[in-house]
């Protein structure tokens, strides 16, 4: 099944309940879809069996019945077990429970030899902990390696965060309704997700003009159309002629394997400015891209504005130092969009409101800030799940935020969000973060808008992780951009 590239938080997704409602579908038939969804995406994925299914007290248990009566009609044996007094159930959720003719079992029932465990225990109306019964139970489950198939959320996740309470279920499979919530791409509730399924039950598409999500999933859906394509006329400056700030001898690898990354991806040409002193050793190790001396910063703003560079990546392997400082001061007060990667951003740790002070008033040209986890908590003290911190980063410091890790998430300051949703681990490796700067770097290069260019570096980077596969080294992601650029093309 196919599933909406937008993110609903669970307050969208009540909204959305609420307009199906207002727009002449009872919540009793969205009720009635959603578990006989659930049921139909069982039968599609298991062979008919024994099954437990878990209500809890609100309308996720609502749904939990609608799921058991299903089942029981498809000719599978199942076994209702509710979290609260049946009884105590309200609206649209006592009417399902009424049309359940087999028996519920109290929560001290021990789970039979059971193929299937579905969890309607709770759903996006879940706050707080797990009480103890539940976590007994779940434990139960866990212990028995019972498959378990989460209704909306495995319950005890937060749709909207992506935290889990530790008890929550691990599930081998989740199906939601209408739109997915961040809650199911961020970690560590996208790993408790297992595999997620999003539904259709009767709510229209167009609410979500009325809605107007600002959360979305990274797919090249987004900004497959803002990709240059090019035209007899181009020629390497029209496409972009781009700066990578190197750092010193001893550390040259990092613009080097930015550098090239950020031709492959689309930069006309390529400048790698040089401390005098490693000038030799990037000359000798780069082809296409070129090399530059510079002394001072002066001297670097001058020869930026004098050629039209349009990009400057610094960061990578730049090195702690007062030149570092000096070099990101100029790059800002040029006319140029800049891409802050690593060191770039760890030399401002200290004082990181000058650095946002003069990304605000940069008169010419965005900013883009790439930290991982530890980078960012050098320069950000926000509270709250990746994406709220991602957010409110990229509002303090006026800069599209990518914040890295298995679920990069990339903000910008009026408050977009894209959950990136297809990067492997093997991603995990020295340098890798150097070739996602080149990407984005030459993507902005190549004239893609600063957001869009972020969001298509970081889908194509986790491409590369997957292409390349286990073994992966920095050095092999530029490799695979061609190829990884074709198909993208080939969309268009
Ligand atoms: N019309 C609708 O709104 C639809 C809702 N649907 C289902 O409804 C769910 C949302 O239903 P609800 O809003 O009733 O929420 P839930 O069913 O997720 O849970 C709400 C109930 O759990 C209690 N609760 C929350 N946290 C608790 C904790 N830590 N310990 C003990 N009790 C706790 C609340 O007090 C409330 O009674 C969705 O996740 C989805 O499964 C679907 O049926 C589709 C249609
Ligand atoms: N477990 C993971 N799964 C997927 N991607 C990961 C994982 N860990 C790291 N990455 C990605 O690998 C890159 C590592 O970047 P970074 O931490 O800056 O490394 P380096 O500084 O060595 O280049 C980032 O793009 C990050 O999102
Ligand atoms: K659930």
């Amino acid at each position: 099944m196919t599933a909406g590239i937008e993110l609903l938080t669970t307050t969208q997704m009540y909204q959305a309940d609420r307009l199906a409602i207002e727009g002449g579908v009872p919540g009793i038939i969205l009720m009635e879809a959603a578990g006989r969804g659930v049921a139909e995406t069982i039968q599609d994925y298991w062979e008919t069996g024994s099954c437990l299914v878990i209500c809890g007290p609100g309308n996720n248990g609502g749904d939990g019945y609608v799921i058991a009566r299903h089942l029981q009609e498809e000719g599978w044996r199942v076994i209702l077990l509710s979290t609260c007094d049946p009884e105590k159930l309200s609206g649209d959720a006592a009417i399902m429970r009424s049309r359940w003719e087999g028996p519920t079992q109290s929560i001290a029932a021990d789970p039979l030899k059971i193929d299937l465990v579905v969890d309607a225990v709770f759903g996006a109306g879940f706050s707080g902990t797990l009480a103890p019964d539940i976590v007994s139970l779940f434990a139960t489950v866990k212990a028995a390696k019972i498959p378990v198939v989460a209704v909306d959320v495995p319950s005890g996740v937060n749709g909207n965060t992506g935290a889990i309470d530790p008890g929550s279920l691990n599930a081998a499979m989740t199906v939601t309704f209408y739109r997915a919530k961040p809650g199911h791409y961020l970690y560590p509730a996208r790993a408790s997700c297992g595999q997620l399924e999003v539904i259709d039950i009767g709510i229209k598409d167009e609410y979500l003009e009325t809605i107007s999500p600002d959360i979305f999933t990274n797919t090249p859906e987004i900004w497959k159309s803002n990709l240059h394509i090019l035209q007899p006329s181009d020629h390497k400056y029209s496409r972009g002629h781009l700066v990578v700030v190197g750092g010193g001898i001893a550390s040259t690898g990092a613009a080097r394997i930015a550098s090239r990354c950020s031709l492959r991806a689309g930069a006309g040409a390529v400048t790698v400015i040089s401390p005098p002193s490693a000038l030799t050793t990037y000359a000798v190790a780069l082809e296409a891209v070129m090399v530059r001396a510079c002394s001072t910063a002066e001297e670097f703003l001058e020869w930026v504005e004098g050629k039209r560079i349009g990009t400057i990546l610094i960061g990578p392997g730049c090195g702690l130092s007062d030149r570092t400082v000096e070099l990101v001061i100029a790059a800002l007060n040029s006319p140029a969009d800049v891409i802050l990667d690593a060191d770039a951003l760890t030399v401002f740790k200290d004082n990181p409101d000058s650095l946002f002070e003069l990304i605000r008033n940069k008169k010419h040209g965005n900013c883009i800030m790439t930290p991982h986890e530890a980078e960012f908590a050098r320069l950000f003290s926000f509270d709250g799940s990746k994406m709220d911190r991602a957010r409110q980063a990229a509002d303090r410091s006026n800069a599209i935020i990518l914040l890295k890790g298995a679920d990069t998430v990339i903000a910008s300051p009026h408050g977009q969000v894209v959950i990136n949703h297809n990067a492997p681990a093997n991603l995990a490796t020295a340098g890798s973060g150097d070739a996602l700067a080149g990407i984005i770097a030459g993507l902005v290069s190549a004239k893609m808008s600063v957001f869009y260019a972020a969001a298509a570096a970081a889908w194509m980077h986790g491409e590369a992780g997957t292409s390349v596969g286990p073994g992966l080294i920095a050095e092999d992601i530029e490799e695979v951009i061609p190829a990884i650029l074709s198909d993208l093309h080939d969309l268009l």
